[in-house]
């Protein structure tokens, strides 16, 4: 059995690699393009090819040549903003590149498929933790284009006899508790790799989009998952799918939000620097929160979160970036 993980070079992708490479009994194989990811992320053993999840002839050849027997699918552009001034760009990077994937990872008889989905699938929640049976209703291209995708991996795994698992993740943050990976991505725009920039000088401040929404403190609330729990997620469910479980679609959050100022202390606190804050206009498409229902992969999966800690999270953030900071300096 051999695991092949796209998007295996990036940020949540290099930490399902360390997982899978943890646990010890694995073949692992990434397929990357390294356009957002980097080689020096993955370990020595694990097996790189470069290049496009489109690429039917490359990825045909590398699933048969390691007998592949399971999928976990990252690759994607990832910044919703970009998808509102680019949507025809995200609809081909995440939704016709994940048709071509999926075409090839059936047509090769791959088994289970695991995709990376989001939270934005949901929009503007209208309840709150939000449950998988929501209906959804993204609000911007990034989440229709991951939409889509879950559309089509449904209706090809009943047409094609694969099972599937679609995690929708909310705020993934954290690095691996180890120090080996972390979010490496110069130009990221997530609140806490933000927050944590600025608390090393690298940045002069750090803006508050919005202190009007109706939230506890007016600042909008997230539910920050550990990139590490969300790795041992995939897991779960790689396993259970393995051993003839059913397709599932599953959130991947703790079930409780933060909000953005009290991100900002624990950021100020941890790190021990204070940096400028400034108060900011709301940025477009923000809902005021939203947080996971996040019982099912619980309950069904028995998956349990280690690092259900925002003090640990962003401890790990903040030492990933000053290493970054160190090996940039080099
Ligand atoms: N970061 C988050 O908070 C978050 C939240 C919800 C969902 N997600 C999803 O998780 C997945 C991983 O996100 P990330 O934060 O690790 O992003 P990332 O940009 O760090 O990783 C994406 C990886 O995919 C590679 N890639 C992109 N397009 C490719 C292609 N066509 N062919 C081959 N490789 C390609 C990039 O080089 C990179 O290594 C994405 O599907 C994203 O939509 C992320
Ligand atoms: O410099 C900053 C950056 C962010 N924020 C706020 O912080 C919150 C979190 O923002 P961010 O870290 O950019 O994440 P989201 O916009 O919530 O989106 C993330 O989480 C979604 C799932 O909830 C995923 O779909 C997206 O891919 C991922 O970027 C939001 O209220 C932002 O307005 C700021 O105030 N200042």
């Amino acid at each position: 059995m051999a695991v092949l993980v796209t998007g295996g070079a990036g940020y949540i992708g290099s930490h399902m690699v360390l997982a899978l490479v943890d646990a010890g009994h694995e073949e692992v194989v990434v397929l990357d393009d390294l356009s957002t990811g980097f080689d020096w992320a993955l370990p020595p053993e694990v097996r790189l090819v470069v290049g496009d999840v489109a690429d039917q002839a490359l990825v045909t050849e590398t699933i048969l040549r390691h007998r592949i027997d399971a999928v976990a699918h990252f690759a994607a552009r990832i910044v919703v903003p970009d998808s509102v001034a680019d949507p025809l760009g995200y609809y081909l990077a995440n939704t016709v590149k994940t048709r071509a994937l999926i075409e090839t990872a059936a047509r090769t008889g791959v088994k289970h498929f695991i995709f990376s989905s989001t939270a934005a699938v949901y929009g503007e929640p209208t309840v709150v933790p939000v449950p998988e049976t929501l209906e959804t209703n993204p609000i911007n291209p990034y989440g229709r284009s991951k939409l889509m995708s879950e559309w089509m991996l449904a209706d090809a795994a009943a047409a094609h006899g694969f099972s599937y698992g679609i995690l929708r993740y909310f705020n993934v943050a954290g690095a691996d508790p180890r120090g080996r990976t972390g979010q490496s991505t110069p130009n990221a725009t997530h609140l806490i790799k933000v927050a944590t920039q600025a608390a090393l000088g690298q940045r002069s401040h750090l803006e508050v989009f919005g202190t009007d929404y109706p939230t506890r403190d007016g600042s909008c609330l997230r539910d920050y998952i550990q990139v590490s729990d969300l790795a041992e997620a995939h897991m779960v469910v790689l396993n259970h799918l393995r051993g003839g479980g059913e397709s599932l679609t599953l959130n991947c959050g703790y079930g409780r939000g933060y909000s953005v100022l009290e991100v900002v202390e624990v950021v100020k606190r941890i790190s021990g620097r204070d940096f400028e804050v400034r108060l900011s206009p709301r940025r477009p498409g923000d809902p005021a929160q939203i947080i996971a229902g996040a019982d099912r992969i619980r309950n069904e999966l028995g998956w349990v979160p280690k690092h259900d800690d925002l003090d640990a999270i962003v401890a790990q953030a903040f030492a990933w970036e000053d290493s970054l900071a160190k090996r940039n300096r080099r």
